[in-house]
């Protein structure tokens, strides 16, 4: 969605107002329909026959690593609901997030960011695709550690550019955005980022690469990667562990 002026206007002014009915928002937010899984030719090749899936899955990572698509399939296997955060924030302000980047500014967004995956949280367990900073916030990231099974999907600076191809929909691709003076293109800025943010991605609980997969081949990865983990959470405590990372 694209504002015109006097949109921008009211829609900074609603930025702080969003609606509160929890149970309504949830219903709204996540996909309570089993999906089919999208843009893979085909069938599945994999049925979850894993540990049942008792808490939400949330995936974090840069932006392209694959948190939306990879995890509405996952949801599919696992035949259980798919959110994803930002089209929460952006269904609770009724902007795009480029938007809200641009209205209202980042510290705006991780508020709201942060609003939506605690309500997402509380809901029934889903996949929960996060958007890229939301782990690297310390509120946030403390929140899904405690309530959910935390992924990383990993994959280099070059495979992500490749991936989001245009990046007008990832307002910390531009220069506006990007938290640093003088002119950064779009790989130097993911580069910086996978710097700045890989500390924060290894706290969560479960690591998988997924550099030269397709998406079929990372969806199955991380589904089993999940089962694996689930399994071992079952005898024991939650730590970090990596697949393939
Ligand atoms: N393993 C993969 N192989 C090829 N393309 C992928 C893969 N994972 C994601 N994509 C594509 O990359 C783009 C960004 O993926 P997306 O799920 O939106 O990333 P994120 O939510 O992490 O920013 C989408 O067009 C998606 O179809
Ligand atoms: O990396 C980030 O800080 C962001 C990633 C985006 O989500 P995706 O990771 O799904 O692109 C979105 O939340 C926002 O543009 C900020
Ligand atoms: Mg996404």
């Amino acid at each position: 969605m694209s504002l015109k002026a006097n949109d921008r206007a009211d829609a900074v002014a609603m930025l702080g107002l969003f609606p509160s009915t929890r149970t309504g928002r949830i219903i709204k937010t996540m996909e309570q329909k089993v999906q089919k899984p999208q843009n893979m030719a085909g069938s599945l090749t994999q049925n979850y026959n894993g540990p049942p899936i008792t808490r939400p899955i949330a995936l974090v990572g840069l932006m392209g690593c694959g948190k939306s698509m990879v995890g509405r399939n996952l949801a599919a296997m696992f035949q259980i609901p798919f959110a994803d955060s930002d089209t929460a924030i952006e269904r609770a302000a009724g902007v795009t997030v480029a938007d809200i980047f641009d209205l209202a500014g980042e510290n705006k967004f991780r508020e709201m960011e942060y609003r939506e995956i605690e309500i997402l949280l509380g809901g029934t367990p889903a996949v929960i695709a996060t958007g890229g900073g939301a782990f690297c916030q310390p509120d946030t990231a403390s929140l899904l550690r405690d309530k959910a099974l935390v992924v990383w999907l990993k994959a280099k600076p070059e495979t992500l550019l490749s991936r989001i191809g245009n990046v007008d929909s990832r307002p910390l691709l531009h220069n506006k955005h990007s938290q640093k003076q003088g002119n950064e293109t779009p790989i130097e800025i993911l580069t910086r980022l996978n710097e700045v943010r890989t500390p924060f991605y290894e706290q969560a609980h479960l690591h998988v690469n997924t550099d030269g997969l397709s998406k079929r081949q990372a969806a199955s990865k991380v589904m089993n990667a999940i089962a694996d983990k689930l399994a071992i959470i079952n005898t024991s405590t939650i730590s970090s562990t990596s697949k393939g990372a």
